[in-house]
């Protein structure tokens, strides 16, 4: 019974994994996609979201901030802002019939996306056009309806009829079948409202101004050098970010056009930092994104601002030294958390800066494609999901 809508999709599952060669697990016919969108059940409807049209964009953040993902303790609920989503969701070479909606008398109670990308697997052969899938929610009233499964099947159609047959996206939640199980780290930088919120707890021996002072960071960076990215910098760094990138067993390869959309500083949703050194020449970067959470039930606080890694590449600066300016940098955004995943090279870092581990895991997960060995290890990914 479990995973019933999964074992219907082309991914690999244990019994057959050493069968499948490595490459597309179904080959896809374009002539013999389905031309006319799924059915939905009595009363509703597909509505293609605009996340440019102002009354569109409140709806699709509404549902998320009221539906979205929660935490395991159901404490804390992601609250992407509007901004947030217009980065995310409208990079170059987007799909207007990709962001999906399911209305019911105008109201919008179902959403997925996809976002085109070409991800790099395993070796610089692979180079496959694909969909990066993602915000897959169902208003907490309609769940049990089937319709996750109908709001799938209706993106694969049409990411199937622009002649793609893979997809990769990431999960809290174990189905067929991960290609990467990732855990993620919390390093505090406002440990008083950590733990008034209850995202920290204090041990026996622990007390709150010992944890202020633990965690306590300078006022300011120690690389000399460091500003915030600029147009400019364009250039270097999509070469800085590509060459490092090539370490691993799945990552994008970057445009100029697309390291402007995706780093190019946004107040409250990306920032990001390079260190500029004689003759401005970049010699590093970091970066973090900006994604609230809502505070579910607490008497002082509505919200947790958290900053989540997205890419660091240090050539010159020490891993760590670089990290640690994006904490102080974070610190002073007023973020009260920085988070990051075990991928990458960020185990580097993780255990010397003192974040801790968190209490679950994000799964990676690529649709209709069969790694040479099964799995990769978190240091072996190269790509981050917001
Ligand atoms: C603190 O508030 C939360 C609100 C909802 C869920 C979680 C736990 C969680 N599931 N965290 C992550 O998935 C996570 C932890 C570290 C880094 N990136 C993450 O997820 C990103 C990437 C995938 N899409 C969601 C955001 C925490």
């Amino acid at each position: 019974k479990p995973h019933q809508f999964w074992q219907t999709q082309p991914m690999p599952n244990i019994n057959e994994m050493d069968k499948l060669k490595p490459g597309p697990i179904q080959l896809g016919v374009l002539a013999e996609v389905r031309k006319d969108p799924f059915n939905l059940i009595d009363k509703f409807e597909w509505f293609n979201v605009d996340l440019r049209n102002e009354e569109q964009a409140q709806q699709v953040y509404t549902l998320l901030k009221e539906n979205y993902v929660e935490d395991d303790d159901n404490m804390f609920r992601f609250d992407y802002s509007i901004e947030f989503l217009r980065w995310a969701l409208l990079p170059p070479g987007q799909y207007s019939d990709w962001l999906i909606g399911v209305r019911v008398n105008q109201k919008l109670v179902g959403f997925i996306t996809g976002i085109p990308v070409t991800l790099h697997i395993e070796n610089e052969q692979n180079k496959v056009k694909m969909t990066e899938i993602n915000f897959l929610c169902v208003h907490k009233k309609i769940r049990a309806n089937r319709l996750a499964p109908v709001l799938i099947k209706e993106i694969t159609r049409r990411v199937h009829i622009k002649n793609m047959w893979q997809a990769v996206y990431t999960a809290g939640i174990v189905v067929p079948t991960p290609i990467s199980q990732t855990r993620y780290y919390h390093r505090s930088l406002n440990a008083k409202k950590l733990i008034e919120v209850g995202f920290s707890s204090l041990s026996a021996r622990q007390t709150i101004s010992r944890q202020q002072k633990l965690y306590k960071l300078p006022e300011e960076p120690k690389t000399p050098g460091i500003r915030p990215m600029k147009k400019k910098d364009v250039a270097q760094v999509t070469k800085l970010l590509n060459e490092y990138l090539k370490n691993f067993k799945l990552y994008f390869k970057y445009t100029d056009e697309e390291v402007k959309h995706w780093f190019l500083p946004r107040k409250d949703v990306i920032s990001t930092y390079v260190v500029e050194k004689e003759q401005g020449i970049v010699t590093d970067f970091l970066s973090f994104y900006n994604l609230p959470s809502q505070v579910i039930k607490n008497p002082k606080y509505t919200h947790l601002r958290a900053a989540y890694s997205y890419y660091n590449v240090a050539t010159q600066t020490p891993i760590v030294q670089l990290m640690y300016d994006a904490l102080i940098l974070a610190k002073n955004e007023g973020y009260d958390v920085f988070n990051a995943l075990d991928i990458m090279d960020n185990e580097k870092f993780l255990k010397e800066l003192m974040f801790c581990p968190g209490d679950g895991q994000l799964n990676y997960y690529l649709y209709n494609w069969k790694l040479e060995n099964d799995m990769l290890k978190p240091e072996e990914i190269g790509i981050v999901l917001v």
